[in-house]
């Protein structure tokens, strides 16, 4: 395909996820299906134009004056994959008949101007949903713009280095021809940079190392997290929402073969290929927790040294990933996480033994789920206090805590990573004493 098939395949796949509201994977899957003929490149070019629209769907229109597929499409192929006017006229070559009607007067107008209007307001030029924005500059304030205009970016791949069987120097020559190097902050990633335009990204899971086991798929700030959960040490863990399991598999790399990881979910569905990744990894000291009649933790009530919450969230953090979930999501979706926060952080503190901590971690930047959960479980107790987080980041990192991401909260201070502060998906990480 050239580019002009590949522009109308994009349109034509927006069309129908505004007609069907799914998941972008199914659209895109769909159209792979009943378009047999299109190879892994025009798939891959096709899945970047759409999801780079869904990434700045709300700036886009305003600079195009139009919200419609083929508008926005023009607009991420011209100004977001820098082919500038020209390139797409060049692309909508009216002998080839996939290609789209050339941009019109006032589109290719808007095009050269490349500019979102004076009066556009901050939601637009943030690329976020109208209905958050009082979250987001309670978070945020004046940096409300430059926060969602890097979670409205693409981001690399990101690997963690599994510790039971690599150094991060093996693994990193073994993949320095995919161009990986060294992440800013964990000392055991990975990063392989993000692509530009049609770009391909490297398929890192059909490598040998991957098939070995020597590294897993894991977003720098997850590894944090991971980090942060197991400094200071921990025998008796409970990894109460273990979906996956990749915090499971990091926490098992990080503390070592005398540690018990107890990886429980409540909806096994979500446990996916846990057990292959498990095994892959050489992780023994993981067991799995299936949910069952009764509670299957009960036995373990009152005897973790570290409970480590991945609570089940929105998502916001990870919005460079999953661009479509931003304009998906739904106040009372926000309101179900809540409340499931709130359970699940009880549950934990049943778990916890005298002396033991949890650490609470969100994937989102909502501080709703995040600082406000926090200071309404420790204001509902006496036994659980908020540890200072930005004194366990030098440990678990080895580096130097990054400016702006300790949050006050319950009179300790947890952390908030950022696409803009910290480049890697937002995360909420927060540390809880139980007294002994
Ligand atoms: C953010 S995901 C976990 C991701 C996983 N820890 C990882 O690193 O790959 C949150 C998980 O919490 C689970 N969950 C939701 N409510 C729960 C509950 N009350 N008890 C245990 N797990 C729960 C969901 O099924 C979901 O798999």
């Amino acid at each position: 395909m050239r580019d002009g098939g590949r522009i109308s395949a994009a349109i034509e796949i927006l069309g129908d996820l505004e007609v069907r509201r799914r998941p972008v994977q199914d659209a895109l899957k769909d159209w792979g299906l009943t378009h047999r003929f299109a190879g892994s490149k025009d798939r891959n070019a096709i899945g970047g134009l759409v999801y780079d629209v869904l990434r700045r769907r709300a700036s886009l229109a305003a600079i195009m004056g139009a919200e419609t597929p083929r508008a926005l499409v023009f607009a991420a192929y011209a100004l977001m994959w820098r082919r500038g006017l020209e390139g797409l006229v060049a692309a909508c070559d009216p002998e080839d008949r996939h290609a789209p009607k050339a941009p019109d007067a006032d589109e290719a107008q808007r095009l050269s101007a490349g500019m979102i209007p004076e009066e556009a307001p901050d939601h637009v030029r943030a690329d976020l949903p109208e209905w958050l924005m009082p979250s987001f500059r309670r978070v945020f304030g004046e940096g409300v713009v430059g926060e969602g205009q890097a979670l409205a970016s693409r981001a690399g791949v990101d690997l963690r280095v599994n510790t039971l069987k690599a150094t991060r120097e093996e693994v990193l020559g073994l993949l320095e021809g995919l161009g990986a190097a060294a992440t800013p902050w964990s000392p055991i990633g990975l990063r392989i940079a993000a692509g530009e335009g049609d770009e391909k990204a490297p398929h890192v899971v059909s490598e040998l190392a991957y098939k070995r086991g020597l590294y897993e798929i894991q977003d720098e700030g997850s590894q944090i997290a991971s980090l942060i959960a197991a400094a200071g040490g921990a025998k008796t863990v409970v990894d109460l929402c273990a979906g996956g399991g990749g915090k499971s598999l990091a926490l098992a790399a990080a503390l070592g073969p005398a540690a018990r990881i107890h990886a429980y979910d409540n909806d096994k569905r979500r446990f996916g290929d846990i057990l292959d990744r498990v095994a892959r990894a050489g992780a023994d000291s993981i067991a799995i927790v299936e949910p069952g009649a009764g509670d299957p933790l009960a036995r373990l009530d009152g005897t973790a040294d570290l409970v480590i919450v991945d609570a089940p969230c929105t998502g916001t953090g990870t919005w460079r990933r999953r661009p479509d979930a931003k304009w998906r999501l739904a106040p009372g979706a926000l309101d179900m996480r809540v409340r499931q926060q709130a359970e699940v952080l009880d549950r934990a503190a049943r778990l916890v033994r005298p002396g033991g901590r949890i650490c609470y971690v969100t994937c989102s930047l909502l501080p709703e789920e995040n600082e406000d959960r926090i200071a309404a479980f420790v204001g509902g107790r006496q036994d659980f206090s908020v540890a200072d987080a930005s004194g366990i980041w030098k440990e678990a990192t080895g580096t130097e805590l990054p400016d702006g991401i300790a949050v006050k909260v319950g009179g300790g201070r947890a952390l908030r990573l950022t696409p803009r502060r910290t480049d890697t998906d937002g995360f909420f990480i927060a540390v809880l004493h139980r007294r002994g």
